[in-house]
């Protein structure tokens, strides 16, 4: 049997990146009035990433940068499969030409428009990806410059944003020895796992302090807190 050919679509990001553009379809009959993100087939020859820019250029005159796929894939009917990939407009605007509507949508209103099936899998990560709030994000701290990437990598194949940089202590100058920081958007326990297997920690964002129960401030350690768990076993 063949394997089914790629139609690849744009989740185009609003440029504060809070929305995402989702087009009514017109045809066949039975996808006509539901919606989708906008994209089409890969032709013989072209890349994903290509085929994209050239379908919503063909669809809604503007020209988007791709920026990342994302996880998963839909089949549609027994030839096809849909995968996608958040997408930002570098030039024009958007404009349907074979799509009679096209709506931003925020997190809070992908449920309100009737998405043909094979979109329906990547909602959750849309959801994902437009309702992150600001500062929302956590740090798990390694030793060692491999581990924090490859943890990096764990994370980005679960879906999750993930970004490496060196740490530096509070008051430090020195460079040697500095760990190695993963901030992510990841729930905290999906990173607990991680800086278990490698032999790092998670740094903890503190919590504005709500004013009308103000504690004592509390000595707070200049490093980053280690948090113990107990041996699960795993080597
Ligand atoms: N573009 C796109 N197509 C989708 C999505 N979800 C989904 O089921 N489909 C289906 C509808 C179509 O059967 C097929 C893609 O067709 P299309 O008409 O958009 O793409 P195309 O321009 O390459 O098609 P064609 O004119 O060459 O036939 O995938 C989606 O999110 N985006």
């Amino acid at each position: 049997m063949n394997s089914p050919k790629t139609v690849v679509a744009a989740a185009i990001l609003s440029a504060d990146g809070k929305q995402v553009l989702a087009a009514r379809r017109t045809s066949p009959p039975e996808a006509a009035g539901r919606w989708e993100l906008p994209g089409g087939k890969v032709e013989e020859g072209e890349t994903p990433e290509a085929a994209l820019v050239r379908e919503v250029g063909e669809e809604l005159g503007c020209l988007i940068e791709v920026l990342d796929w994302m996880q998963g894939e839909a089949p549609i009917g027994e030839s096809h499969r849909l995968v996608a990939a958040t997408a930002r407009v570098v030039a024009g605007e958007p404009r349907p030409r074979e799509h009679d509507q096209v709506l931003w949508l925020a997190a809070e209103d992908l449920d309100s428009v009737d998405w043909l099936e094979p979109d329906r899998p990547f909602l959750d990560a849309l959801r994902h990806v437009l309702g992150m709030p600001e500062g929302s994000t956590l740090r798990g701290i390694f030793f060692d410059e491999e581990h924090a990437r490859t943890a990096a990598e764990t994370l980005e194949r679960e879906g999750w944003t993930a970004r490496v940089s060196r740490e530096r202590y509070q008051g430090e100058d020195d460079d040697e020895d500095h760990p190695w920081s993963v901030e992510t958007d990841a729930p905290e326990m999906v990173l607990e796992l991680l800086v278990d297997e490698y032999d790092g920690w998670l740094d903890i964002p503190e919590e504005a302090p709500d004013d009308s129960i103000a504690p004592e401030p509390v000595e707070l350690p200049d490093n980053p807190k280690r948090i113990k768990r107990p041996d699960l076993g795993n080597s």
